[in-house]
């Protein structure tokens, strides 16, 4: 395996330089009309819940798109759909990576996509191959010496917290170089410097060729720019796709722009909530709102002022940016880069002897406290005691004996057949969520 190597020593200053990365397969991810629906059952009803509406975008390799939103936006769905993870009930819509569908991608394409952690894996284990990385990407400093002993964790062995995981995530997809990346969250939790490190380095990662979709609520203001394109939704809308430089620019084009001095970030999950207090607004949803808005907030009459709020936004987005945008968006891979995408070549993966030994040696690893303890010993050398006082001088001259030994056979057979598979059933769980994720 090619390693990463990295070359950025400080993040955030001026003079860094970038990542140099294995070659990887270029993915051009598009999505067009994605409409997701699903299916809610009530206590006496059962109805169908539009979570998406016709969302289009486009990511190309060397960017990294933010999904943002307010709190059950659909981010989250969305990022689950583009990572092939949520498939059915998917109503209209289409998902291509280099223009093809997922089922007619061939194998490498296919495993460069990457979504997840193993939970159960040592932190160290990362950590180990990634040093290099990480030491210049500075999270050894506070990743590696404090939780490399420790395993990553999940829902039933509790391990790093929850930061570190994130680390340790990320720095196992680095290491896997795959070239399309989906991100949930990748900074919440975080204290701000952590979080600005953690951007900076997808960043990077996506300067070095890689495609990165990250699903995040609101960042801050110094992480906002870090994001090349910005898709806002509300209510499972578009609100805006495009680049984060020109986001502003268009809700000024639009009527909506700031009265005070806030975090961008901000400025857009507030508009996308309905909440327009510091905001300007533009004179036709003023009236709007005088028409169609609720009288008093008692009365079933009318609507409320973020509805009305949204379904501006939504129609201002599709009668100004999106049929133009579509067309530039949905323009299809010209034949040079086309040409460019075939031509890298990658590595063969590992042999089956490689991964069969890879694997065995990180299952001993992580089950060693288990096989070896006292507790584990001591059953085994009291069942052998046991066995011992029970066909203490047995013979096998006669047929009652010889019965006896078969006894002993059986049992043997029997007692070790069992029990190591009594043990290694419960590892089944654990593996189910990376059998599922690979
Ligand atoms: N399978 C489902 N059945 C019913 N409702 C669903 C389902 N999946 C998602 N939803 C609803 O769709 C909406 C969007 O969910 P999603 O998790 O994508 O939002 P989000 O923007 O990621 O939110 P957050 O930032 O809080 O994580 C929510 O209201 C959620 O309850």
């Amino acid at each position: 395996m090619i390693y990463s190597t990295v070359t950025d020593v400080e993040v955030g200053t001026p003079n860094k330089k970038k990542v140099e990365a294995e070659p990887t397969l270029p993915i051009y991810l598009k999505f067009t009309d994605l409409t997701y629906k699903a299916i809610v059952k009530g206590v006496t009803t059962i109805e169908e819940k539009t979570i998406l509406h016709r969302i289009t975008g486009v990511v190309k390799p060397g960017e990294m798109l933010a999904l943002m939103g307010p709190s059950g936006s659909g981010k989250t769905t969305l990022l689950s759909i583009l990572g092939g993870r949520l498939s059915l009930p998917i109503v209209g819509g289409a998902v291509t990576y280099n223009d093809q569908p997922f089922s007619k991608l061939d194998k490498a394409t296919k495993g460069r996509t990457s979504y997840g952690c193993h939970p159960s894996a040592g932190a160290g284990e990362y950590l180990e191959r990634l040093d290099h990385l990480m030491k210049l990407y500075k999270i050894k400093k506070f990743t590696k010496h404090r939780c490399q002993d420790t395993m990553v964790g999940g829902s039933m062995v509790r391990g790093v917290s929850g930061g570190e995981r994130k680390r340790v995530c990320i720095g196992s997809e680095i290491l896997f170089n795959h070239a399309l990346l989906f991100l949930d969250e990748p900074s919440s939790g975080l204290d701000s410097t952590t979080s600005l490190k953690i951007i900076q380095m997808l960043h990077d990662l996506a300067k070095a060729g890689k495609t990165i979709i990250t699903a995040i609520d609101q960042p801050s203001g110094r992480l906002f720019y870090k994001f090349d394109k910005l898709i806002l939704l509300g209510k499972g809308n578009l609100l805006h796709s495009g680049k984060t430089s020109e986001v502003m620019g268009y809700f000024g084009s639009i009527g909506f722009s700031p009265l005070i001095a806030m975090n961008r970030a901000e400025f857009l999950v507030d508009v996308a909530n309905g909440n327009i207090n510091d905001t300007t607004l533009p004179s036709a949803l003023e009236s709007k709102m005088q028409i169609q808005g609720n009288p008093n907030p008692g009365s079933k009459h009318g609507k409320s002022s973020s509805v009305i709020i949204h379904e501006y936004l939504v129609e201002a987005y599709e009668s100004t940016v999106e049929a133009k945008e579509r067309k530039k968006l949905m323009a299809p891979i010209s034949k040079d880069k086309k040409s460019k995408l075939c031509s890298v070549k990658r590595e063969r993966g590992a042999s089956w002897w490689q991964q069969y030994s890879i694997l065995f040696q990180r299952a001993f690893k992580e089950q060693r406290h288990e096989y070896l303890s006292w507790l584990k010993i001591s059953q085994v050398l009291a069942i052998a005691i046991i066995l011992e006082f029970l066909w203490w001088q047995s013979g096998c001259k006669t047929e009652k004996e010889l019965e006896d030994q078969a006894g002993l056979l059986f049992f043997i057979a029997f007692f070790w057949g069992f029990f190591p598979l009594s043990t290694a059933t419960f590892t089944f769980p654990q593996e189910k969520a990376m059998l599922i994720k690979e």
